[in-house]
């Protein structure tokens, strides 16, 4: 897409391993926040690279210093999906399936639908991940639509889950286009590819984080939507030891300029999280 708009401009891509490529350890018990961008992140400061393309959901909700979003792209699909093996859906797996996921997010959406699966821990990038199943080793997993739609692999999924028990995490399926604040250059030229209504509902989704106080930790999910003029936003907190959870859906009327109605939206739903009975149980108050 950026080749498009600026053909007058050489691409260079850079390939960065980060910590969250070659840890094995779940990304839920990370003590840092931002296990995919660190490493990214410094090489862009250092100019040794001029422009991040990142998965949104692996970036921490707050602003970054010195560096700018200038695009978020149009964002295609945002859900989940299951890849089983023999392409079987969620609710015809066999009891005490093995279901690999190190998400606490999904493991509470697995564990709401299904109590009788057997869920545990899963790594690796997407091919590794598919690869466990296709093999054997687990019965399914659950994945982002996106993941796989990235490397081509639409045809590996079973079933796409319903937003309804699997609220996905905030930001997901979106990429953000990051740069040096100072390079306004660049800002003018890849700012053409940002689609203002996917940046205006995953600013909502993302706010509940910021309003939440939330961790890698936290089985959070939210999901916006812009209807007319509309912006709905529902998150969705889950206990993935019971499998307990607390749903928020509010609206607001917003014209897609609005950023900070989208921001003060999902402050508002994460207020209403808080002061729940889940929030008391997994620790956020
Ligand atoms: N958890 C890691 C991660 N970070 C981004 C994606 C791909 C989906 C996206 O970009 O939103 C994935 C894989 C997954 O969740 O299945």
């Amino acid at each position: 897409a950026l080749v498009a708009v600026a053909p007058e401009l050489q691409f260079e891509e850079v390939l960065i391993q980060t910590e969250g490529d070659r840890t094995t350890t779940p990304l839920s018990q990370a003590k840092t926040p931002g296990v995919f961008v660190s490493a990214l992140r410094e090489k862009l400061l250092a100019g040794e690279v001029d422009m991040l393309v990142h998965s949104m959901k692996d970036l921490p909700a707050l602003p970054f210093p010195g560096l700018v979003s200038a695009a978020i792209p149009k964002r295609e699909n945002p859900l989940d999906v299951l890849v089983s093996r023999d392409n079987l859906p969620l609710r015809l797996l066999p009891s005490g399936a093995k279901i690999g996921t190190s998400s606490p997010r999904r493991t509470a959406s697995i564990l709401r639908s299904r109590p009788d699966l057997q869920v545990t821990d899963i790594r690796g990038n997407v091919d590794t991940r598919v690869a466990k199943v296709r093999s054997g080793e687990y019965d399914a997993t659950v994945m982002a639509w996106a993941g796989l739609a990235r490397i081509g692999r639409l045809s590996e999924i079973a079933e796409e889950l319903s937003p309804v028990m699997f609220i996905p995490a905030p930001g997901q399926g979106a990429l953000a286009v990051e740069i040096r604040s100072e390079s306004a250059e660049l800002l003018g030229l890849i700012s053409t590819i940002d689609d203002e209504v996917t940046r205006l509902t995953t600013t909502a989704e993302r706010s509940v984080l910021v309003g939440l106080g939330a961790s890698c930790s936290t089985a959070i999910g939210a999901l916006a939507t812009l209807e007319g003029e509309q912006l709905l936003l529902t998150a969705e907190l889950g206990d993935p030891a019971t499998g307990a959870y607390e749903s928020v859906s509010e609206r607001v009327k917003i014209n897609p300029k609005q950023i900070q109605l989208a921001e003060q939206l999902g402050l508002s739903v994460a207020d209403k999280l808080l002061s729940g009975d889940v929030a008391r149980k997994v620790g956020l108050i």
